[in-house]
């Protein structure tokens, strides 16, 4: 059997407008996607959201990475068993993480040879089949770890103060909220495209300011980033409440992270404010998770084949 991990990502900027490919500063988290993999009769695909074969309903970016990779190195069955800590349609990269380590695992298994940046490239391919249109964003920062500036593929230093994630518990699809910009995009291009194009120069200042570890100004530009992303309809109610909570309890600054209309919200924060804003997303009706930025991408965690 053959075990390899993959960690979670918040973005601190840009995502939406990183699918524009407007700059996004992105970082990958301390939760992660194990995928074990093993030869046997047929393909069995297991998580949390059931056990099938090949099945583009319950299992589509799994199912896909297997026919893809089915396609170029015929193989027998396989049997796939998924275990995470990064909850399912929430914002934070769950699609990435099993497609990266799902084809970490078979890269070790049929003995591919991918490096890394293959490993990335062929995930984000399978993003962008499955969600529609996708950025190279949560691939790209699965794979590699750390803190990357995209479209330039870069990588920035870690933020040095706290990750609060306050999650809605609401599932929202990716896929779904790219079509919806993509669909108010094309009605309003002169009002939409210059809101983009503004939240990727939230993400270009943010750089200069993650450089200085001013985090308050870090959190004062997440801020409007995080106007700019209700602007182009990805806010809801559950998550607003949980963003205004978070800065009443004294954030740097909140906003979504990832696709948002349900998932996650991100907070910085130091020190002195954690508590009072764990305590602030509960009261709010979320769930708050206090993580770090790992430098540990897609590795392989057990290997006896
Ligand atoms: N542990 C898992 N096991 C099997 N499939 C998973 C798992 N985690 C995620 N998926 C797949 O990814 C889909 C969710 O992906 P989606 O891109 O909509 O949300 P996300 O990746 O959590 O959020 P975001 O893309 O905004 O960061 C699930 O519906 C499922 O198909
Ligand atoms: C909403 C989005 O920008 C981030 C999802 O985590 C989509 C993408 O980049 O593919
Ligand atoms: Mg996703």
């Amino acid at each position: 059997m053959i075990t390899c991990s993959a960690p979670a990502k918040v973005y601190l900027f840009g995502e939406h407008a990183v699918v524009y490919n407007e700059s996004a500063i992105c970082c990958a988290v301390n939760m992660r996607t194990r995928v074990n993999i093993e030869y046997s009769e047929n393909i069995v695909i297991k998580s949390s959201l059931g056990t099938t074969g090949i099945d583009y309903e319950i299992h589509p970016y799994v199912s896909a990475v297997v026919e893809k990779i089915r396609k170029k190195s015929p193989c027998r069955g396989v049997s796939i068993s998924i275990e995470s800590d990064i909850p399912v349609g929430s914002g934070l990269g769950s699609s990435a993480a099993v497609v990266v380590a799902t084809i970490c695992a078979f890269n070790n298994l049929l003995k591919l040879g991918m490096d890394k940046e293959s490993i990335a490239s062929f995930g984000h391919s399978i993003e962008k089949e499955i969600q529609g249109a996708a950025s190279a964003t949560d691939t790209y920062v699965s794979t590699m770890g750390g803190t990357i500036e995209v479209p330039k593929r870069r990588h920035l230093k870690n933020p040095l103060c706290n990750l609060i994630i306050g999650n809605t518990n609401v599932f929202s699809s990716t896929g779904q909220l790219v079509a919806k910009v993509a669909s108010l995009k094309s009605i309003y291009p002169e009002i939409i495209t210059p809101i983009l194009s503004t939240i990727g120069k939230t993400s270009l200042r943010g750089e200069g300011l993650l450089e200085n570890e001013d985090y308050r100004a870090l959190g004062e530009l997440m801020d409007v980033n995080q106007g700019l992303l209700e602007a182009i309809g990805v806010g809801c109610d559950e998550l607003s409440r949980l963003i205004h909570s978070s800065r009443a309890a004294g954030a740097f600054g909140a906003k979504i992270t990832g696709a948002g209309g349900g998932g996650c919200m991100l907070a910085l924060a130091d020190n002195e404010n954690i508590d009072a804003i764990s305590r602030e997303i509960k009261n709010a009706g979320g769930i708050p998770i206090i993580t770090g930025v790992t430098d540990s991408g897609v590795r392989v965690d057990f290997d006896n084949e």
